[in-house]
């Protein structure tokens, strides 16, 4: 591959190197499991998050809650019709959990964005998308600037759905339903340092019930 088709895709590099290196580092840990999906780097933790962790974070996710923001789309185009919560990095309890999840995956805690919660009451979702930034929007010069492009997603399920709510890999053909205190982790990036077209996922409506995560994205480069 010459240079020029490298500086082509920003942060392709580093994309890569992360990439190769967690996939490593989670393989080797026999609490992680590889959930098989054609065609991403996928990986699942049960019970990362005991009980009283995930009632705590649904509390915090309340008290924080405002209408979910999109780079794309604003509030009303129904594209993501949750609830965002940015949870206080300070607060104990989120930079416990939030440096767990660094020690897991093996990034440095500046790479990683701050945890964010999210709910979803019925009806509330989140269409299919990919995390990693498309480089020709308008917002890109902006995250370019503040850590760049998205490498590895970490998601917590908090609670039990009563109906619907799982997430679905739409390319993949797979549904991962809510299961309370379990970590999800994908590359999303292919081997190469090119962002992952696979990786395409959505939240899928909630019927009954209420949904809460929490989600840790790592950037390329220190965030912020
Ligand atoms: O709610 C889900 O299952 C997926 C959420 C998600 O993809 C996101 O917040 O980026
Ligand atoms: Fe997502």
């Amino acid at each position: 591959m010459t240079a020029h088709s490298l500086s082509a895709v920003p942060d392709q590099e580093a994309l890569r190197s992360l990439g190769a290196s967690v996939c490593a580092r989670l393989a080797d840990n026999a609490a992680v499991h590889r959930i098989a999906a054609p065609a991403i780097a996928l990986f699942a933790v049960g019970d990362f998050l005991a009980d009283h962790e995930c009632a705590q974070l649904c509390r915090m996710i309340d008290a924080a809650a405002r209408p979910s923001g999109l780079h794309e789309m604003d509030y009303d185009s129904g594209y993501r019709t949750s609830f965002s919560a940015d949870l206080d990095p300070q607060h104990p309890l989120t930079a416990q959990v939030s440096a767990r999840i660094d020690a897991l995956i093996g990034l440095p805690s500046p790479i990683g964005e701050p945890l964010q919660g999210q709910r979803y009451t019925p009806g509330q979702e989140f269409k299919p998308h990919n995390d990693w930034f498309y480089t020709s929007e308008s917002y890109w010069p902006m995250e370019a600037a503040r850590g760049g492009q998205r490498s590895w997603t970490a998601m917590a399920y908090l609670n039990a759905v009563e109906a619907g709510g799982a997430t679905a890999f739409t390319l993949q053909s797979l549904e991962i339903e809510p299961t309370p205190g379990a970590l999800l982790l994908w590359n999303n990036a292919l081997p190469d340092g090119t962002p992952n077209e696979a990786t395409l996922h959505a939240g899928l409506p909630v019927i009954a019930g209420s949904k809460y995560i929490v989600t840790k994205w790592y950037r390329t480069r220190a965030f912020g």
